[in-house]
């Protein structure tokens, strides 16, 4: 590879260009601890050396951010890319599998595709098969004009793919004094039937569970005929469904296999089985953590019911003008994230939040918590305020002192959030975990910062502690601290892309949780309590 002179120069002393920033700061230290200038030309030239200087380390900055930000999408695309590989491959094996082709059926000059599935409706309808119109919305001749053989007319043959329907095979009844919406389904109120099943099922419940009554929980009888038919992995975490109400399911019939995949950070599942007579119950919390679906088992003959319980509420009404200092988003506007960090995840774009309905997010630099004060009058008119900060107060020039222990920076950071949580109720506080460094001595004052941030923000609504720091400790990368951390960062406290992309994608989806969780309802009850 051909070098120049003056690349092999810095070569030959161990100048990398990644390590310019921390020679260029020494050298400027040097140039300003030196001899005061004593003429007008060396104060010029004074000048000019820190505009330079400053001109620099700006570039420095935005090139690092325009880099991870060219990465990041980098990323996405490909993410895509593979995405849209995936569903290709799928509708390939969907179209030559699941389809079925009709032939001989003429082709009028005026055919379109609507006339096209009413025909063939209509053609099933006549020889016994029960079928709409709809059920054939993308169909299609293969080919446009008819053959002729051996002096015979012949139309295109004509493919229908069977789509998936959008119950999956199931049959639903729906019981309660109140109704129940999911996604397009709607369910109104409907009395519980005064049957002996329904009957005994009901008075076992009650065995159970002594809050539970059948004017405040809802049945859903669920028939599953056989392994084909599944329920798609969702969550039951409608505003409809009490904030403690648990899911119970009771199972009757063919054993079933349920299974849970987590929303967020590290990819964990497992699957349950199932069985006749069994009753199963879910969390609120394992709705807002957890993804659940019943297993497709196309070899299962035997049919499967089910009843799901749920407590469920009014829908929240649609609020007022929020109380206290708040000030409601304007209808049209995107709400606010402050995202306030130090250069550890300076460079995170801003445009990853955009996955985040309705929000648009604002990146500010903040090196220390006590500069946090600056960005009060921005909390406001933020739904969420992310804070990833502490490194720098915990972290010293000389080793083994921190500027501030993790519990004195913990207990210095609760006093304040406290105090933000109490007075901006309507925004949402999440506090990102410190990451661990190159250095023995400050990891040990971060776990203790780590932990009681943690604990604390359990005791408070409107604050959470993002746990970054353990998303990376369970990834794969953390089998070598060079995939975590830059191996050119000496301090160590600046993290690899992969490391930064573990922690935005944390971030992300704890913006995400709040932004559709009933959140801020339970906030209102929790303050309005205390
Ligand atoms: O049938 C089951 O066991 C699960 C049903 C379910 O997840 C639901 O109704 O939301
Ligand atoms: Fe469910």
């Amino acid at each position: 590879m051909p070098t120049t002179r003056h690349g092999a120069k810095l070569e030959s002393q161990g100048h990398r260009i990644s390590s310019l920033t921390p020679t260029l700061d020494h050298m400027y230290e040097k140039f300003k601890s030196g001899p005061k200038p004593a003429s007008d030309f060396e104060k010029s030239v004074a000048d000019f050396m820190d505009v330079l200087y400053c001109q620099i380390k700006e570039l420095k900055n935005e090139h690092a951010q325009l880099r991870d930000e060219m990465l990041f999408r980098n990323r996405d695309v490909t993410d895509s890319v593979e995405e849209l590989h995936l569903s290709v491959v799928k509708t390939e094996q969907y179209s030559r599998r699941d389809t079925i082709t009709v032939v001989g059926l003429e082709k009028p000059e005026t055919e379109t595709e609507t006339n096209l599935s009413q025909r063939v409706a209509e053609t099933l309808i006549n020889s016994g098969v029960q079928v709409t119109p709809d059920d054939f919305s993308v169909l299609h001749r293969n080919g446009r004009d008819n053959r002729t053989v051996r002096g015979k007319t012949i139309p295109p043959s004509i493919t229908i793919p069977i789509t998936e329907h959008s119950s999956c095979g199931r049959k639903v009844a729906y019981f309660g004094a109140k109704g129940y919406n999911y996604g397009n389904v709607n369910h109104p109120p409907k009395d519980y039937p005064n049957c002996e099943v329904m009957n005994q099922i009901l008075h076992k419940m009650r065995d159970v569970d002594p809050n539970f009554n059948k004017d405040d929980f809802s049945c859903l009888v669920t028939l599953y005929p056989d392994g084909r038919a599944t329920i798609p992995a969702h969550s039951d975490d409608e505003n409809q469904i009490h904030p403690d109400s648990k899911i119970w399911t009771l199972s009757f019939g063919a054993t079933r296999v349920i299974e849970f995949v987590r929303r967020t950070g590290v990819l964990q599942e497992f699957r349950v089985p199932l069985h006749n007579g069994q009753l199963f119950s879910m969390t609120a919390k394992s709705q807002s953590d957890w993804s659940h679906e019943l297993l497709y088992e196309p070899n299962l003959p035997d049919p499967r019911v089910s009843f799901t319980f749920r407590h469920i509420v009014d829908p929240p009404a649609k609020s007022p003008a929020p109380p206290m200092l708040t000030s409601a988003p304007k209808p049209g506007r995107k709400q606010k994230i402050l995202f306030l960090t130090d250069s550890v995840l300076y460079s995170t774009p801003e445009f990853l939040f955009d996955r985040v309905p309705n929000h648009r997010c604002i990146k500010k630099r903040n090196y220390y918590f006590a500069d946090v004060p600056k960005f009060e009058p921005d909390f406001i008119n933020s739904q969420i305020v992310l804070l990833s900060l502490g490194i720098n107060d915990l972290s010293t020039c000389s080793p083994g002192r921190p500027q501030k222990s993790g519990e004195e920076l913990a207990a210095w950071v609760s006093h304040h959030l406290n105090s933000y949580c109490k007075k901006y109720r309507n925004t949402v506080f999440l506090v990102n975990s410190i990451l661990h460094t190159r250095h023995s001595w400050l990891n040990s004052e971060i776990d203790t910062y780590n932990q009681v941030m943690y604990l604390f923000a359990q005791s408070i609504p409107n604050l959470q502690f993002v746990d970054s720091h353990t998303a990376i400790t369970r990834h794969g990368i953390a089998r070598r601290i060079d995939f975590v951390l830059d191996r050119y960062d000496g301090r160590g406290t600046h993290l690899t892309l992969d490391a930064k992309k573990i922690v935005a994608r944390e971030l992300v989806a704890a913006c995400q949780s709040h932004a559709s969780s009933s959140k801020s309802q339970m906030m209102k009850m929790y303050y309005r309590n205390t």
